[in-house]
C-alpha cells in the first residue's frame, strides 16, 4: 500500500498510485517533492516505466540562457547499438527500469540569476497519435515550492520527431534563499510529470546543485533526454 508519496493532503490520492491514473490536478496539489521523506526519493515514481504506452523518447535537450544565448547544458541520447561503431556492452537501461528517470544537474550559483531560460527538447512518438501531451514541472527546494511551470506540446503525428522550446521564466529568490540553495546542494528538486490526454505517462526527478566552479554540468544518466 502506499500514498502519493511527499504530499500532505489530507487524503491519500490513492491506495496504489501506480493503479490508478495520476491527473495534473493531483500533481498540481502536491506540497513537497515526490517522496522526499525517505532516504530513496529517487526510486519513488507514480507512475512505471511501462505507462509511456506511446513510446515517446527524449533524444535531445538543451538548455540556453535566452538573454546572453549561452547554452548551459545539452545532451543527446546515444545512437541505438546497431548504428553505433563500438556499441557498449551492456545497456543500462537493461539493468535498471529507472535508469533515465533522473538527472543531476550541477550549476554555478550564477545561474540562480537567470531570468529566462530556454528548455529545447527533442524526441519522437511510436505507432500512436499523441494529443494533449503536456508536462508539469515542479521545483522545490527543501519543502518550499519555488516554481510549478506547465507547458503544452501540442499534438505529435505517429512516428515523427519533435522539437520544441519552453520557456522558464525564473522566480523571484532573495540573496538569502539563493544563498541556501547554493549552500546545500542536492536539496533543490523537481518532479517532471507528463500527461498525455490527461493521463500520466512518464514521470522524471532532477536535482540541482548551486556551487560548482565552472560553468557547467554533469549528470547520472547521460541517456535520461
Ligand atoms: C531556481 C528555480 C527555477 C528553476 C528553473 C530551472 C530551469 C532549468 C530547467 C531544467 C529542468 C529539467 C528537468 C528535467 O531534467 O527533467
Amino acid at each position: 500500500m502506499s500514498t502519493l508519496h511527499g504530499s500532505e493532503h489530507s487524503e491519500p490520492i490513492s491506495d496504489s498510485p501506480i493503479a490508478r491514473n495520476i491527473t495534473p490536478e493531483d500533481v498540481l496539489k502536491l506540497k513537497q517533492i515526490t517522496n522526499s521523506n525517505t532516504e530513496d526519493c529517487n526510486y519513488c515514481y507514480l507512475c512505471s516505466p511501462d505507462a509511456n504506452i506511446y513510446d515517446i523518447d527524449f533524444t535531445r535537450f538543451c538548455i540556453r540562457d535566452l538573454e546572453s544565448g549561452t547554452v548551459l547544458f545539452e545532451i543527446a541520447k546515444p545512437l541505438p547499438p546497431e548504428l553505433c561503431d563500438n556499441p557498449p556492452e551492456t545497456d543500462v537501461n537493461d539493468l535498471d527500469p529507472n535508469a533515465g528517470r533522473f538527472v543531476r544537474y550541477q550549476f554555478t550559483p550564477h545561474f540562480l540569476k537567470l531570468r529566462t531560460v530556454g528548455a529545447t527538447v527533442e524526441f519522437v512518438v511510436g505507432e500512436k497519435p499523441v494529443n494533449n501531451f503536456r508536462m508539469i514541472e515542479r521545483h522545490f527546494f527543501r519543502d518550499r515550492l519555488l516554481k510549478t511551470f506547465d507547458f503544452e506540446f501540442g499534438f505529435c503525428i505517429p512516428h515523427s520527431k519533435n522539437t520544441v522550446e519552453h520557456i522558464y521564466d525564473f522566480p523571484a529568490l532573495s540573496s538569502e534563499a539563493m544563498d541556501e540553495m547554493i549552500n546545500h546542494p542536492f536539496e533543490t528538486r523537481s518532479d517532471s510529470f507528463y500527461f498525455v490526454e490527461n493521463r500520466l505517462i512518464m514521470h522524471n526527478k532532477a536535482d540541482y546543485a548551486y556551487n560548482g566552479g565552472t560553468i557547467q554540468n554533469n549528470t547520472h544518466n547521460e541517456d535520461s533526454k
